[in-house]
């Protein structure tokens, strides 16, 4: 995958300055914004921006409001007050919703789910150009790039009720990746993930955000992402109690189990053989455009 600007592109590194961005216009804005369900309002008063290429996770005790301003940013609550503008366009004007690329906590696959991993991610293309195209040759290699970038080029053709809950969770991701969103939301990636495959998802989360990703991570899970993310926001009753920057990590790996960090950037623990390479920057052209500061396309 093309990190933005061509397979010569050079890498960045996994946590970039998200100073440097912070001219940019957000790509989402809340300003005083409230969401409910009915009349009832969960989430108040809400002041958050988040800019072009930012990885930031939002933090907060069970019942906090997390899962509410997400369903607010996708349209799928009552947006009760305040301005909520996503890419540019406010929300109740923001028609092209497979732009917010959403990759759900709870796996919605069943032991009797008959469905490849293709063809689970083939649903990423229907989300951008609807079920009645014709799937084209470059709909394939879409959906093939956004498969290798999760590192399952070799699970493409098995039923995806025979992988593992992190590899169906990496198919979750490579679903919304096929339809090209300007930004990712990830509900919990790490929920009941073991620590192997925790391992391959921080791969995964880094690859996309040393290709420009803009992110927005619901977790309870801090330390694992940790390597990953730029800011940290938490929720307390349905308010932002804080919102403030990460350092840089420049060290290598994260060890879930240690609590460490150890060996270069990338590396994989040894028992992690179910991937393709994960270490370097994605080839291929799925992710250019997706991270281009262009905007939206076809
Ligand atoms: N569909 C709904 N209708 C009414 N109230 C709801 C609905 N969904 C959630 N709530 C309420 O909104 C509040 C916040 O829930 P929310 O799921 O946003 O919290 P959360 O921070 O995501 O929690 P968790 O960490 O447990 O996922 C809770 O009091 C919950 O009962």
């Amino acid at each position: 995958m093309s990190a933005g600007t061509g397979d010569t592109a050079p890498a960045r590194a996994a946590q970039p300055s998200a100073a440097a961005n912070g001219d940019a216009q957000p790509v989402i804005s809340l300003r005083d914004a409230s969401f409910g369900y009915g009349d009832k309002r969960i989430v108040m008063g809400v002041d958050l921006q988040i800019r072009r290429t930012e990885t930031v996770a939002l933090l907060g005790a069970n019942g906090s409001g997390k899962s509410t301003l997400v369903r607010g940013l996708l349209g799928v609550c009552e947006h009760l007050g305040g301005q909520v503008d996503v890419l540019g366009r406010p929300l109740a004007k923001f028609s092209q919703r497979y732009l917010l690329g959403y990759v759900p906590q709870r796996l919605p696959f069943t032991p009797t789910t008959r469905a490849t991993v293709s063809e689970i991610v083939a649903v990423g293309r229907i989300a951008r150009h609807g079920l009645f195209g014709r799937t084209t040759a470059r709909d394939r290699r879409l959906i093939a790039e956004a498969i290798d970038i999760v590192g399952l080029g070799d699970f493409a053709r098995h039923d995806v009720s025979t992988l593992s809950g992190g590899q169906q969770r990496r198919v979750l991701i490579a679903r919304a990746l096929a339809a090209q969103p300007e930004v990712l939301v990830m509900d919990e990636p790490m929920a009941g993930v073991d620590i192997a495959n925790q391992h391959l998802l921080v791969a995964v989360i880094r690859r996309l955000v040393e290709g420009g990703a803009t992110l927005l991570v619901v977790t309870h899970d801090l330390a694992a992402l940790r390597p990953v993310l730029h800011r940290a926001v938490t929720m307390e009753a349905g308010r932002i109690a804080s919102d403030v920057p990460l350092p840089p990590v420049t060290a290598g790996a994260f060890d879930a189990l240690t609590g460490e960090f150890d060996g270069a950037p990338g590396e994989l623990p040894g028992h992690c053989h179910d991937v393709t390479d994960l270490s370097g920057p994605p080839t291929g052209s799925l992710l250019a455009p997706v991270y281009s500061p262009g905007g939206p396309r076809a």
